[in-house]
């Protein structure tokens, strides 16, 4: 059976829930007093907020500082997301040479501990990217291609016509899959940083078919109320993450994390007009 393309996946629970926010789980063991006290946290708040997030977004680094207990833990909150029929985007910003980004692809796109969608680095190179492409394609996933980052060193790198250059690749690349599917949205998306409110129309038109992921809410400073430009006219198109934001909205209440998640999912709406 062909599967349900991701973007469509984060489409329909993001219409039906009426909600445009990923939530972001980034555990810090310094936040809490044992190991166990961060997995049950973790879980609570991906229990707790769920009702206001069209997809998650645990960025491994936080899962890798864990070692193997933190990986297990990972593995165990995509579970738990998958239960609650939440999209997965695996934020590892990965990137190597074709043959070693193909190992990528195969461990975070298809294999046993895959994620539904993972964020990847362009820096080496187009044809490295056309790995992960292709195992999305194949398992109706979806890759985010680093575009605009939201920090503010992003421009020693990112400027100078590089982030351009980036997103005609990410067009390029979801072109044939939209003309071939005739759905709106492809399976190469594009992060692009909530920070950076006057390029969103910019990067908006440049990458029409590509499902925007805007990190930067909350912590970093970004306003919801300033990212309408990264959505379609229909207001899909796009979902902005928050992290701290929400999971320590409030030391470790998870009744706060949930308060935080529904803010931001309200916020978002009223910039929307929705
Ligand atoms: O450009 C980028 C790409 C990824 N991130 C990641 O998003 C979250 C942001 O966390 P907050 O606590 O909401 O600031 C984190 O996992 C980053 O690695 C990003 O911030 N910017």
């Amino acid at each position: 059976m062909t599967p349900t393309p991701f973007a469509q996946r984060l489409t329909e629970r993001s219409l039906t829930l009426g909600t445009r926010l990923c939530l972001g789980l980034d555990p810090r063991l310094d936040a809490y007093e044992s190991r166990d006290a961060l997995r049950q946290h973790t879980l609570a708040v991906l229990d707790g907020c769920a009702p206001y997030a069209a997809c998650v977004k645990p960025q491994f680094a936080f899962y890798e500082a864990l070692g193997l207990w933190g990986m297990q833990l990972l593995e165990d909150l995509c579970a738990a997301a998958r239960s609650l029929d939440l999209p997965i985007i695996l934020d590892g910003k990965r990137g190597d040479i074709g043959s070693t980004a193909a190992a990528y692809a195969q461990a975070w796109l298809m294999g046993d501990h895959a994620g539904d969608a993972l964020t990847v680095n362009p820096f080496l190179g187009a044809e490295t990217l056309t790995p992960f492409v292709e195992a999305a394609q194949a398992n109706g996933g979806a890759v985010f291609v680093l575009v605009k980052t939201s920090n503010p060193g992003q421009a020693d790198f990112q400027g100078e016509g590089v982030s351009e250059r980036v997103a005609q690749v990410v067009a390029r690349l979801g072109q044939d899959e939209v003309e071939r599917s005739g759905s709106e949205l492809s399976s190469v998306g594009a992060v692009v940083g909530a920070t950076h409110p006057q390029e969103l129309a910019q990067w908006r038109a440049a990458m029409p078919h590509a499902l925007l992921l805007l990190p930067g809410l909350g912590a970093q400073g970004a306003k919801a109320a300033d990212l309408a430009a990264a959505f379609l006219p229909d207001g899909t198109g796009a979902v902005v993450s928050a992290s701290r934001g929400i999971q320590y909205a409030h030391a470790l209440d998870v009744d706060a994390a949930g308060a935080a998640a529904k803010s931001f999912r309200d916020e978002l709406n009223a910039a929307l007009k929705l």
